[in-house]
């Protein structure tokens, strides 16, 4: 299966959301990554329900959502209703992941769970086979544009080794700082998906940017 591409809205422009919407609707872009941050887990804030019900009203795609609060487990419901198809928790906000992995199914969206930049893939090695997606943040999550962190390339290999050794089905994806120099070697270690947001979104053709990334 070839690669899949996940755009990352956090970089659009907020101010006219539905020509972003438009152009990935129009793209190679497989999934909408849409990052909800809420100021705890992370040092920023995004946004929250009514503009992933807006963005969820016009697109044709899978809303890929990727979840850096804390206490996921009080909005899984809401966000379902909002659109997610996919739904990613961080590791380090969940003290009950298996619970609120089995919550997300329990919903019928896929599962994901994203591990940060200092967490250990080996941290997953109980729950690989329950999970639909592992997030490798190859940034420190809170903010788009940061410098992609080289061990990403590593870190990837490991969690293919782990899913293949546990007959897992998870895809490995991988978010921050992705752009056309890392995705080939970030496939051939292992991803199946990448998302990317400012090297999209700041390009003078985003269009032809993702079709780039698909080509890859
Ligand atoms: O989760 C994220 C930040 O926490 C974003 O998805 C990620 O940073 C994408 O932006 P960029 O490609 O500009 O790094
Ligand atoms: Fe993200």
């Amino acid at each position: 299966m070839s690669h899949l591409i996940a755009p990352s809205i956090l970089s659009g422009d907020f101010a006219n959301l539905i020509k972003d919407i438009e152009m990935l609707n129009n793209s190679d872009a497989d999934w909408f990554h849409i990052d909800v941050m809420d100021g705890v887990f992370v040092p920023n804030i995004s946004f929250g329900f009514p503009v992933l019900e807006a963005i969820n009203r016009h697109t044709l795609k899978p809303l890929d959502v990727h979840l850096m609060i804390v206490e996921p487990d009080k909005y899984i419901k809401q966000f379902k209703k909002a659109g997610a198809n996919i739904l990613t928790v961080h590791a380090e906000a969940c003290t009950h992941l298996h619970r609120t992995i089995q919550a997300i199914k329990q919903e019928d969206m896929s599962a994901g769970v994203s591990l940060n930049p200092h967490t250990a893939v080996n941290d997953l090695e109980d729950i690989i086979q329950d999970i639909d997606l592992v997030l490798i943040m190859s940034v420190n999550p809170g903010y788009g544009g940061q410098k992609f962190i080289e061990n990403t390339y590593r870190k990837i290999e490991r969690t293919r080794n782990l899913i293949e050794k546990n007959g897992s089905k998870a895809k490995i994806e991988v978010d921050g700082g992705v752009n056309l120099t890392n995705a080939p070697k970030l496939i051939e270690a292992g991803a199946d998906v990448l998302v990317a947001g400012s090297f999209v979104f700041g390009s003078d053709d985003p269009e032809a940017t993702i079709r780039a990334l698909k080509n890859v």
